[in-house]
């Protein structure tokens, strides 16, 4: 039997009257992240015509020439909008990315922001930015009742709707990322990849793929295994800050995107991620059980921007913080 990220239908967790199948749900998605660290969801109630929409002008964007795309082009005063230099472990990757996010409290430069949240920039092309920021919103909220599905598993004796609004997410301000990734075709994809080995840094991935091209793959016991496009699904992977609230349970799992010889890849990962002063820990052990140090998000994340743009050395890892 060949081994496969499983699919896992979350209908039952916007059911909330069905205890029983709501829970049958939380235990497939607690081995999912035990086995896995990725699945799929299908019956997400996200709005399948919202997807074929934010998919259409995302490629249409990138089809754009490079003069048109470089006017809202990333820099490091600005972490968001388009760029076609992104690093992984040092690496230059084979794809261009256009990042978004959700505005922050207070105004999109607010001081907690570490100098690393930046201001939305726009292109030019007729119902960009609403299909985009309609997106955004129906992430968010897929992506916080998953994270609630995942914090359920860990039976950490605590209320996990609360933990996320006022631990998380206090006063609404949110650090997540929607980005649109585009794979050019590559001349040569044994030299190349679309993204390098990496786990996600956040609490957890939301990731709609191209429909036609399969690239992404899992790491699993050493091995590399395919994740496939399944049709109207999203595929969901947990990140390193789920990595250390589970005091190591669950493993941000390393994944990689590979170049493609015949054809371009399209993808809309959401990446859900918490406040800049949001400060990480095992949840529900013991002081003396605890296997990792406290994290703080906001300057965990600026070391990791830091890396995806120049190549300063090795990037952090959540390893780095394990005791
Ligand atoms: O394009 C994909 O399928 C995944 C991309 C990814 O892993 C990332 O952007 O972190
Ligand atoms: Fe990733």
């Amino acid at each position: 039997m060949v081994l496969s990220v499983p699919t896992i239908d979350i209908s039952a967790l916007r059911a909330s009257n069905d205890v029983s199948e709501k829970s049958k749900v939380i235990q497939q998605i607690g081995d999912a992240c035990e086995q896995w660290g990725f699945f799929y969801v299908v019956n997400h109630g996200v709005d399948l015509d919202l997807v074929e929409k934010a998919t259409t002008l995302g490629k249409l964007f990138f089809h754009m020439p490079k003069e048109i795309k470089d006017k809202v082009a990333r820099s490091e005063n600005n972490f968001q909008g388009f760029s076609d230099s992104e690093l992984t472990k040092q690496k230059v990757d084979w794809k261009q990315v256009f990042d978004f996010t959700p505005e922050l409290p207070g105004g999109s430069l607010a001081e907690s922001s570490m100098g690393v949240h930046g201001r939305n920039q726009w292109p030019d092309i007729p119902e960009f930015q609403d299909t985009m920021e309609k997106y955004l919103k129906s992430m968010q909220i897929l992506a916080k009742s998953l994270f609630c599905a995942v914090l359920e598993t860990l039976n950490a004796g605590m209320d996990c709707k609360n933990f996320i609004e006022s631990s998380c997410f206090p006063g609404n301000e949110e650090t997540s990322v929607c980005r649109l990734n585009f794979y050019p075709k590559c001349p040569d994809p044994a030299l190349h990849l679309g993204v390098g080995p990496h786990s996600d840094p956040a609490i957890l991935t939301v990731l709609l793929q191209d429909s036609a091209v399969c690239s992404l793959q899992v790491q699993r016991d050493g091995k590399f295994y395919d994740i496939p496009p399944v049709k109207d699904s999203f595929v969901i992977n947990i990140g390193d800050m789920m990595q250390a609230w589970s005091n190591g349970k669950y493993r941000g799992p390393v994944h990689q995107v590979l170049a493609n010889h015949d054809s371009d890849r399209f993808s809309l990962p959401y990446f859900l991620a918490p406040a800049y002063s949001c400060i990480v820990e095992p949840l529900g052990v013991k002081e003396e059980e605890k296997k990792y140090k406290k994290i703080h998000w906001g300057h965990f994340r600026k070391a990791r921007y830091e890396g995806d743009f120049a190549d300063r050395g090795e990037e952090i890892q959540v390893s780095h913080f394990e005791m």
